[in-house]
């Protein structure tokens, strides 16, 4: 009988920067005896186990669910290996931009069994259980398998599921990316507040703090975010003069919009 308190078992294959973020917060809140498959050493507590390929799986292991969290350019014959040893067994594609269509046909084909496959696109802030997931369930998965691929990425930050599979695109470029924008952000505060004249520890602990502390404000409220700005924003003060250079029609707003235009139309270039 499983524990009902744990986490779904996973065979992970992939555990690099998205999987070990993934993992990290699945450990913390305690998973059922799982299987990692990564080339690189793997620390793990027991009664987890590493391996370093296919041929080291052990025989008398069979996950609730296969992630697959590999490069999605590499992972054809990974998924092909996986799925013929593990028929039946769900899959969870990280992967961005593979489509259930290219997918499948690296899956299921040879098993006869209609393949189950959830696509999941997570961010690396998962590793301290603030992460978001879109989600979109392909038409052979059972409600079972939804709930288990759920509660995966539930574990680790909040989760949406999505209606169009096209729509995992928008969701990579926004969510799944957008964390490096973040980042940027701060690099940019950092890196402007030393040229105008502040010691690099003090430039970086203001330029973190504020992102960490408006993203904390973001999640706390239901204010719009626009709301928000505006209470920041003294009429004729610094924020107006410095909004008036990032809000002109060809800064930011046109900047975002091609940003976000390049990741979808990579994510849809990926697919093929
Ligand atoms: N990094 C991120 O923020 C996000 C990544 N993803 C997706 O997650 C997937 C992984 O991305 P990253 O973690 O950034 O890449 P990564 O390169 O850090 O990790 C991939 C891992 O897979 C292992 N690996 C690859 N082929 C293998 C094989 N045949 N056998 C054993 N191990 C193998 C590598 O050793 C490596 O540790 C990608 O498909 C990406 O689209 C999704 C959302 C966010
Ligand atoms: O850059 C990438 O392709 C992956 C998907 C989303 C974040 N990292």
């Amino acid at each position: 009988m499983h524990d009902t308190r744990l986490l779904p078992s996973v065979l992970l294959a992939g555990c690099g920067k998205m999987g070990t973020a993934m993992l990290e917060g699945w450990l913390s809140q305690g998973l059922r005896p799982s299987v990692i498959l990564d080339r690189h050493d793997q620390t793990l507590p027991h009664p987890h186990r590493h391996i370093r390929q296919t041929e080291e799986l052990p025989a008398d292991f069979i996950p609730d669910v296969i992630v697959m969290a590999v490069k999605p350019q590499t992972s054809d014959s990974l998924l092909h290996q996986l799925t013929r040893h593990f028929a039946g067994v769900p899959v969870l594609s990280l992967m961005a931009g593979r489509t259930l269509e290219s997918l499948s046909q690296h899956s299921f084909a040879h098993t006869g069994h209609p393949p189950a496959i959830i696509r999941a696109m997570p961010n690396t802030p998962c590793a301290l259980g603030v992460g978001m997931t879109g989600l979109y369930a392909g038409p052979h998965v059972t409600e079972q398998q939804k709930h288990d691929c759920e509660k995966l990425a539930g574990a680790v930050g909040k989760t949406i599921w999505v209606e169009q599979e096209s729509q995992m695109d928008i969701v990579t470029a926004v969510s799944g990316s957008g964390p490096a924008y973040v980042f940027l952000l701060a690099e940019l505060l950092e890196k402007a507040g030393i040229d105008q004249g502040l010691p690099p520890h003090t430039a970086r602990e203001l330029a973190r703090q504020t992102i960490y502390g408006a993203g904390c404000l973001l999640s706390h409220s239901t204010l719009d975010a626009a709301e928000l700005r505006t209470r920041v924003t003294s009429p004729g003060g610094t924020t107006a003069a410095a909004l008036n250079v990032f809000m002109a029609p060809d800064a930011w707003p046109d900047t975002v919009t091609k940003a976000i235009q390049a990741a979808v139309s990579r994510s849809e270039k990926l697919a093929s």
